[in-house]
């Protein structure tokens, strides 16, 4: 067994469909039952990993719970999606192991980490190293996260931040326009990141429809998060027209 076990399927699973659906699911939001089933929906319809968290999921005992009830019934990877450290459960198979490089708090960029991984050890989580940028303003993730929100029209800005995760040793890239946010991040912005950064390339945020999903992935994202749509009562088919969509999209 590699020590880069998820990261390897990631990478393989790129090569395979282009690129990759994850879908987020909060663990306040759906109780286990209904989180088993739509963990399974999901990874049938395409879908490469599950993401577990929420910036205000502080409930570890619930999240541990969801994440142990949806393993049994997937092949698919479940990476954890930590708001702090409170987000870093047993059972999962890797963690998004995050700084958010554009926070005014110390907290978010290396305190959270260092708080949260030995427990990353001891429950022998993969960790993938990302550096989270929070794009705009007025989401949770934004607020929580203290971020000073990189303007949507300023993808240069992101660039840089993304050029200096990679000199920093980091492997992933995630944008995050936030968890329902009115706009995603523009494909401009993903395309001007995709021209400075080496690695694998995560966007979030907003995504709802097969056009949006499309263009961001034209313009260089390696995997796109969706969690609200499901959230709000989105059906699985509608999901499975984007999953098919972005595998042949690029
Ligand atoms: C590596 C460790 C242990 C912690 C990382 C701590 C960091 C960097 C946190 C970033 C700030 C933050 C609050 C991120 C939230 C990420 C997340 C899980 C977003 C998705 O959840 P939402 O749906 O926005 O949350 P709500 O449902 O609570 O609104
Ligand atoms: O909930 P949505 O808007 O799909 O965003 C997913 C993810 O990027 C949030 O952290
Ligand atoms: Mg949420």
């Amino acid at each position: 067994m590699t020590e880069n076990k998820v990261e390897e399927f990631l990478k393989l699973e790129l090569k395979k469909k282009n690129a990759l659906l994850f879908v987020l699911i909060d663990s306040e939001v759906s109780n286990l039952e209904a989180s088993s089933k739509l963990a399974k929906d999901v990874e049938k319809i395409g879908a490469s990993a599950i993401l577990v968290g929420g910036s205000s999921a502080t409930d570890q005992i619930e999240m541990a719970q969801v994440v142990k009830g949806i393993k049994q019934g997937i092949k698919i990877p479940i990476i954890l999606f930590p708001g702090n450290v409170t987000g870093v459960v047993p059972d999962a198979d890797a963690i998004l192991f995050s700084s958010l490089m554009n926070s005014e708090n110390p907290y978010f960029i290396t305190q959270a980490q260092a708080l949260g991984a030995p427990n990353v050890l001891k429950f022998g989580l993969e960790p993938l190293p990302t550096a989270y940028l929070v794009i705009g303003e007025g989401t949770s993730a934004w607020f929580v996260g203290a971020a000073r929100g990189i303007p949507f029209e300023k993808p240069k800005i992101a660039a840089a931040y993304a050029l200096a995760a990679q000199f920093l040793g980091m492997r992933f890239v995630y944008l995050e326009a936030g968890s329902g946010a009115k706009s995603n991040v523009t494909p401009e912005m993903v395309k001007t990141v995709r021209h400075a950064f080496n690695g694998f390339l995560i966007v979030g945020g907003g995504i709802k429809d097969v056009k949006t999903a499309e263009s961001l992935v034209n313009a260089g994202a390696d995997a796109l998060v969706i969690g609200t749509f499901l959230e709000k009562g989105g059906s699985i088919s509608k999901l499975e027209e984007i999953a098919k969509a972005i595998q042949r999209s690029k």
